[in-house]
């Protein structure tokens, strides 16, 4: 009882008050409806006794209806929640869960899979309000109505309220069974869900690649069996949930057969009147009714408990602490501080780094794949935070400051380019809504992709889901780096394409990124071209996630070491390329 009430509780939210007097409602309607139920006894026992006293039987047609109407007012009380809130409640709940995954390590959501988030977002939410409020009404309905009714039969005949209290242990001990049968269930259940969402995401973001591969069979057989899977462990659960349920209703059956054996006894004694019998047979029922839905109850209770539980666990992943809310980015040069720092199970990626950027210079960070170049930018933005060390920025540990006031000062554009389903005007004036078209148009042009944005059906207003994959690598690129440049942030991080983009876009997204870069305070560029490298003020050489050299070019040709070597093989090479067997 305790459980559910904390369920309900939890789902109701910053509604909880509203949502504790439709409870109240609930509860009086369940009352008088029981109530209601009660009076048919004497009802039905004045319509059917030989002399029929036509007073009594109106005047207790009076009370049944009257409690109806009762029962109709409170009911309507608390289907006003259910309909006028319960949207609200949804959409809240959503609101709070996606605040959370805002201020979340990004790290702790990368963990996360699409199809899990969905599911969190979308049906588990859902879930647990919903059932929240039909448990409530259930549960009521299932107190009340058989207590009432137990005592008004217990208080006309005490053998036969007897009988009808001697259901109730068998009942509960059937309650238990099934909630311990469908809780296992339940929770496998939800598991084969969460694995179907996630390869349905998989599967469709996957499809071009799926395709080009000739895997489309493959992979579809992947899916179908994570479906099937997920159907079996439905009906598993169907199944192991027919006898319990089965056995639930014919105790309650058995009960109503003793009733009814123990009244005719009784009858045939002379010791009560057949239409009394008849009178608390019709009560009886309705005693037994509620009851008949706890193995549907039990279901629901497990659904909205697991719901619950994933919501649980999301609310309970601590957000991304800040030292000190108030504090200021006043300078930007940035510092890493012997970091150390390994993505969750996984191993160690960065080992004791350290370097400094001072303002006005640009770093390019060099290595073989998977020396933990990106992993250095990403910190920077406070991805996560390093297990042993410490990133700053103007002096400032980024575990002082606020995320919104590091985003302001820094700009990424990373390979993955991420487009919402927005105006392509949207996308790029993400980080400054306020920005004029003027603006928007300036910092298109300086990163060449006025002309292309010119030549899209609406122009700026041509929304991205509407051209789809219509648009090229290297122009997604150019949205991203127009962003940036619109964003005018002092801090640029950049990792530079690669030799995936086409000549043509090459060279527009490679004097895009200069435009970008020309300005800016500090630059920090996981560098591919070698006209990058040798400008740099500082190349970070990273190796097995500790920096090995540092300094400029000319230094660590002289240096004769291990960027020497990759500088002698790479040469004649357009792009800087290091093997990771170098
Ligand atoms: N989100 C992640 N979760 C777990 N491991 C990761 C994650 N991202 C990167 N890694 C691992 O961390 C190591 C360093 O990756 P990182 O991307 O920083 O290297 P990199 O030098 O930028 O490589 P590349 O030049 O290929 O992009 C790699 O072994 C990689 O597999």
């Amino acid at each position: 009882m305790r459980r559910i009430v904390r369920l309900m509780l939890l789902a109701a939210g910053s509604y909880r008050g509203e949502f504790r007097r439709a409870l109240w409602c609930a509860l009086i309607a369940a009352i008088a409806q029981a109530l209601a139920y009660a009076a048919l006894v004497p009802l039905l026992y004045e319509l059917t006794r030989p002399e029929v006293n036509v007073g009594a039987a109106w005047a207790w047609f009076g009370v049944f209806a009257a409690l109806y109407a009762v029962e109709a007012v409170f009911h309507y009380g608390e289907l006003r929640f259910e309909f006028g809130r319960w949207a609200d409640m949804l959409s809240d709940a959503r609101l709070e869960l996606g605040d959370k995954l805002r201020t979340m390590p990004q790290g702790e959501l990368e963990r996360r899979s699409a199809g899990d988030l969905t599911m969190l977002l979308g049906s588990a939410v859902a879930n647990a309000a919903m059932s929240a409020s039909t448990l409530a009404l259930w549960f009521l309905r299932l107190v009340t109505v058989p207590t009432v009714l137990g005592v008004v039969v217990l208080l006309i005949d005490w053998r036969l309220g007897l009988v009808l209290a001697l259901s109730v242990p068998f009942a509960v001990l059937f309650v238990r069974r099934i909630q311990g049968v469908s809780g296992v269930g339940m929770r496998e259940s939800d598991a084969a869900d969460a694995a179907a969402a996630n390869r349905i995401v998989e599967y469709v973001q996957g499809l071009p690649v799926l395709r080009a591969t000739g895997q489309v069979g493959a992979s579809s057989r992947r899916l179908v069996e994570t479906l099937e899977r997920q159907n079996e462990t439905m009906s598993a659960m169907q199944n192991r949930l027919t006898w319990p349920g089965l056995l639930a209703s014919s105790v309650v059956h058995l009960c109503l057969v003793a009733m009814v054996s123990v009244g005719a006894a009784l009858v045939l004694d002379l010791r009560i009147s057949a239409a009394l019998l008849v009178a608390v047979v019709v009560a009886a029922v309705r005693f037994a009714e509620p009851l008949s839905a706890v193995p549907s109850m039990s279901s629901l209770f497990e659904v909205t408990d697991s719901a619950l539980e994933r919501i649980g666990d999301v609310l309970a992943t601590p957000p991304l602490s800040v030292g000190n809310p108030t504090a200021e980015i006043t300078r930007h040069d940035l510092e890493f501080d012997n970091v150390h720092f390994a993505y969750p199970d996984g191993p160690q990626v960065l080992r004791g780094v350290s370097f400094t950027v001072p303002s006005r210079s640009l770093t390019a960070l060099v290595g073989p794949s998977g020396s933990g170049k990106t992993t250095v930018t990403k910190l920077l933005t406070r991805y996560a935070d390093p297990e042993r060390g410490s990133v700053r920025i103007g002096g400032i540990d980024l575990r002082e400051l606020d995320p919104t006031e590091i985003y302001r000062h820094i700009s990424v554009v990373f390979q993955d380019v991420y487009l919402f389903d927005d105006t392509i005007r949207a996308n790029i004036a993400m980080a400054k809504p306020e920005a004029s078209q003027a603006e928007i148009e300036s910092a298109a042009r300086a990163a060449n992709a006025h002309t292309f944005i010119e030549g899209l059906p609406h122009g700026y207003d041509t929304r991205v889901g509407e051209i789809g994959n219509a648009l090229s690598g290297g122009e997604r690129q150019r949205i991203s780096i127009a962003r940036a440049i619109l964003k005018d942030a002092p801090i640029v991080l950049l990792d530079e394409p690669t030799a995936a983009l086409d000549a043509e876009n090459e060279v527009y997204v490679q004097q895009a990124i200069d435009a970008l870069v020309a300005k800016k305070t500090v630059v920090v560029v996981v560098a591919h071209r070698l006209s990058t490298v040798v400008a740099a003020d500082q190349i970070l050489v990273l190796e097995s996630g500790q920096v090995v050299e540092q300094g400029r070019h000319e230094e660590l040709i002289a240096r004769d070491g291990r960027y020497s070597a990759m500088w002698s093989a790479q040469t004649r090479a357009r792009h800087w390329r290091v093997p990771t067997s170098a």
